[in-house]
């Protein structure tokens, strides 16, 4: 075992627990096997299970790689047995003390550590005290935020300089004190941990001290997408960061596109069956990733919207709603009068998939990042429709900085959205979107993002170079060389 772990590179990865931070980390660990390099997936058990098959196929493919499993503490932090999944957190009390609960998993984490000796660990950045564990055992800890630079950087202005802190409404607007390019905000747009100040904030605290402590940061993202602020993170905010994105483009080909992620609830020949029988540039994709919630009112304004504009549509809604007794999200006799136009999918989608098909033209996203780069790479502009975490930032990023997308009108930051969005907005920034000049040059913008994406991850590309230095410093100071 020490004569193998001299020669090859030993990863361990662990996200935290939601599909937007898991995916994009089983992406970066087969991008890191297919580069050598032994990876380690560390999970709980029922994520296990959940996402065994991508290990799997990373040992077919020849990989070193395994799971790793520890136990969710449920106990210690006084939540119901079974609970793995912070997306499965029903109430407000559940996601805080899920998210404080995290603290107890650095005991197990020692002990996989002492075990396996691995050259780093790239922990999630809701799992600050990897940092500590890490250094107890002489090895680098990297940080994944999960999102782009742009939003790193504008978390962290707004943290320090709090402008909020002066505003006396919730509909005030602030620039972004230190953020390069005039961003403006809203106060209602800022989560409401930072709004209103809380044990959150805190938390939020340790979690950057620990970045700093960190060896550096590994971003799902591309030096030439976000140049300015990747620039100002590096230079302005003296951190160290590797880009190393788009993490997605480690899927070649449409089987592997299909199986990302969860099991999808429609099969995927259907799915590319129904597209295939679209014109290009003819179907809008609605899906809001994997947390954000809607009430039923809001779905409806969106069904509404659907079906009165003049595009075919894919929409994704989740189990949650759809498998409720009623379908009262969904006017009557929707479907039969929509057979043809619109394929709704209740549950889980194969997005990657989908995006790229050539009849997708516009996608009406949450804006959580692994979305908004997922339809960068394909060159697809956005109806933005953030609604929690960091979203109102990359809402901004795409409409603002790299004008690819169009806002929605979403105004303010929530858990649950309620019926907010009007039809006849949705309508509208879909059309803008979908077809005229306006929409044109969005998609022309996209699609050089999306070309230059490409080359990025390609041999001799800033993505593919970044790695490359990442993995030889890794080894330098593994004494691998
Ligand atoms: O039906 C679905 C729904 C989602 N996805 C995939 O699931 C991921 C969802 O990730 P993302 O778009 O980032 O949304 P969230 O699940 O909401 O992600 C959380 O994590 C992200 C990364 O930190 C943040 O940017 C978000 O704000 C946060 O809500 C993407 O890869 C999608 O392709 C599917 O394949 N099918």
């Amino acid at each position: 075992m020490d004569h193998e772990k001299r020669k090859q590179l030993h990863i361990f990865f662990f996200p935290f627990m939601i599909q937007g931070h898991i995916i994009p980390v089983l992406d970066m660990a087969k991008l890191f096997a297919s580069r050598g390099v032994k990876t380690s997936f560390v999970t709980t058990p029922a994520n296990a299970a959940l996402f065994s098959k991508s290990v799997e196929s990373m040992k077919s493919e020849g990989h070193n790689s395994d799971i790793l499993i520890i136990n969710f503490p449920v106990k210690e932090a006084g939540l119901p047995d079974g609970f793995e999944s912070f997306d499965s957190a029903e109430t407000r009390e559940m996601s805080r003390k899920s998210f404080l609960a995290t603290s107890f998993l650095a005991q197990p984490l020692d002990q996989l550590l002492e075990e396996h000796r691995p050259s780093c660990i790239v922990a999630d950045m809701l799992f600050p005290w990897a940092t500590g564990v890490a250094s107890k055992h002489g090895i680098p800890r990297l940080v994944f935020h999960g999102t782009c630079c742009f939003s790193v950087c504008a978390t962290e202005c707004v943290r320090v300089y709090e402008p909020h802190r002066t505003l006396s409404s919730d509909d005030d607007v602030f620039v972004i004190p230190g953020l390069p390019g005039e961003i403006r905000l809203k106060r209602k747009q800022l989560p409401v941990f930072m709004r209103l100040g809380s044990e959150f904030c805190k938390f939020y605290g340790e979690i950057k001290k620990s970045e700093l402590e960190s060896f550096g940061v590994l971003v799902n993202s591309f030096y030439e997408l976000e140049q300015v602020y990747v620039d100002y993170y590096r230079d302005g905010l003296g951190r160290k960061a590797w880009h190393i994105g788009p993490l997605a483009l480690c899927h070649n080909d449409i089987e592997s596109k299909a199986n990302r992620g969860k099991e999808a609830s429609i099969d995927k020949n259907k799915c590319l069956e129904w597209l295939n029988s679209k014109k290009p540039i003819s179907v809008v994709y609605v899906c809001f990733g994997s947390l954000a919630n809607f009430e039923s009112s809001q779905l409806l304004e969106i069904a509404r919207a659907l079906e009165d504009s003049k595009q075919y549509f894919i929409w994704v809604v989740k189990r949650e709603r759809s498998g409720e007794d009623t379908e009262d999200w969904l006017p009557e006799g929707y479907e039969i009068r929509n057979e043809g136009k619109g394929l709704i999918i209740r549950g889980w989608s194969p997005q990657l998939m989908i995006l790229e098909h050539e009849a997708v033209g516009a996608f009406v996203t949450h804006c959580g990042w692994n979305s908004t780069l997922e339809a960068i790479t394909v060159g697809v502009p956005m109806v933005t429709w953030p609604v929690a975490a960091e979203q109102f930032y990359n809402e901004k990023l795409v409409t603002e900085v790299l004008r690819i997308g169009v806002p929605v009108g979403a105004q303010k930051w929530a858990r649950r959205v309620g019926d907010s969005i009007k039809k006849e907005a949705i309508e509208k920034a879909v059309t803008r979107t979908m077809t005229g000049q306006e929409g044109d040059e969005m998609r022309n913008r996209a699609r050089k993002f999306g070309e230059t994406a490409k080359r990025a991850v390609k041999e001799g590309g800033s993505s593919y170079t970044d790695l490359s230095a990442f993995i030889e410093e890794l080894k330098q100071i593994s004494n691998l060389r």
